[in-house]
């Protein structure tokens, strides 16, 4: 019987060790899933994450033609529109490294008028990429980076919203959202809990609470404190010290 595992939180004394260490992370775990499987599938969702993907700018050892990217949540606006997270991801990353555009997989913004038609080609676009003779259930992804919002909500779950409850899909439509814009589409649970890795990132003192009510009293269930992969899937944070300032939750040294 896999059981989930616990979170490893590492933490760093500013957002710069931050930012680098993240990086080393990614392309450590990048080599791996390269060498296993010849691809590297990677989920970022928005927020002040994609800015601190900065580190993989310029350095050596990024296969970026064999990175997957999906968004682990994404808001229904046009592509280009200030609330995407795929314009903010272009922004900060994509159009400073020489991933091929083809590699970037987002949403149809054409089928907006049916968040549950878009939500369900957003589905179909992940199972062509993870359907194969290994396919489980539900799709594994190498990596799947996440933040935290103030309430505990990661990805496009939100506190005692019923979507916390999904067990079957794998991309879920959410047209409430407390977080605006309103309309989103997110991974559920069951995708972030079968990854084999997922890594929280949270800097800065502002996020103090949230990480102690995540991380320290996680009976509590919050959404992020749900983010359990299966073993021998793991999640990790990459906090700064700033945000870990209130945590009793046990520090484990950063090594690759
Ligand atoms: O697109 C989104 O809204 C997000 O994916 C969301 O889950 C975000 O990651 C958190 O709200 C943290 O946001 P900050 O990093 O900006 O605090």
């Amino acid at each position: 019987m896999h059981q989930p595992s616990s979170p490893i939180l590492c933490s760093f004394p500013n957002p710069d060790e931050l930012v680098e260490s993240l990086a080393q992370f990614i392309i450590q775990a990048q080599k791996e899933s390269i060498e296993k499987k010849g691809k590297f599938t990677v989920a970022i969702s928005g927020g002040s994450l994609p800015k601190q993907l900065n580190g993989l700018i310029g350095k050596r050892g990024i296969k970026w033609d064999k990175w997957q990217v999906f968004y682990a949540d994404e808001r229904i606006v046009p592509l280009d529109h200030e609330d995407s997270n795929h314009r903010l991801c272009t922004e900060e990353l994509f159009s400073k490294v020489p991933i091929p555009q083809q590699n970037i997989h987002t949403i149809d913004y054409s089928l907006a008028s049916d968040p549950e038609d878009l939500a369900d080609a957003y589905e179909k676009e992940l199972i062509h990429e993870f359907a194969n003779k290994d396919s489980a259930r539900f799709p594994v992804f190498d990596l799947i980076l996440l933040g935290v919002g103030p309430d505990g909500h990661t990805a496009s779950l939100f506190p005692g919203h019923e979507l916390l409850s999904e067990e079957d899909r794998w991309v879920a439509e959410i047209v409430d959202s407390p977080k605006p814009p309103p309309q989103r589409i997110t991974l559920t649970f069951p995708v972030l809990n079968h990854a084999s890795r997922v890594a929280f990132v949270a800097s800065g003192a502002g996020k103090a609470d949230t990480l102690k009510e995540v991380l320290d009293t996680p009976e509590v269930g919050l959404p992020a404190s749900r983010v359990r992969p299966l073993s021998p899937g793991q999640v990790y944070w990459f906090v700064d010290d700033a945000a870990a300032s209130k945590l009793e939750y046990p520090k484990t040294p950063f090594k690759l």
